[in-house]
């Protein structure tokens, strides 16, 4: 946000409430809700898969300018989601995480893990 930007034109911007986050824990259910951050561990099919997964997900985040923290360790891909111009959670996270579960699915929903 630029000086004498007001807070509130741009959504997704505004750190998440206490009750607003209650209720992304509950569909957001394989997430770890940390008190500025969400995490989670994706086990792809194969250390490739987990590259590949890893480079949607890139495209994903620059689509939306939001962009997370990622650690690839064999086949575990790792995300984690803050929002660091706000100092913690916000719509944006919540979207994205959504998004990323989206892509998980898609690409190995059929493969045996
Ligand atoms: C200028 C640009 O919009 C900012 O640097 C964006 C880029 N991507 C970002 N990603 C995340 N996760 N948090 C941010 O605050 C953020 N800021």
């Amino acid at each position: 946000m630029g000086f004498m930007t007001a807070s509130h034109d741009k959504s997704g911007d505004e750190l998440l409430s206490a009750d607003r986050i209650s209720a992304v824990a509950a569909v957001l259910p394989e997430w770890e809700f940390g008190d500025r951050v969400i995490r989670r561990d994706f086990s792809a099919p194969t250390f490739l898969d987990g590259i590949a997964f890893v480079g949607r997900i890139a495209t994903e985040a620059e689509n939306r300018d939001h962009h997370p923290d990622i650690d690839i360790r064999w086949r575990t891909v790792t995300i984690a989601l803050s929002t660091h111009s706000a100092g913690g959670l916000t719509e944006l996270d919540v979207a994205l995480a959504g998004a990323i579960d989206d892509l998980f699915h898609e690409m190995f929903d059929a493969v045996e893990d």
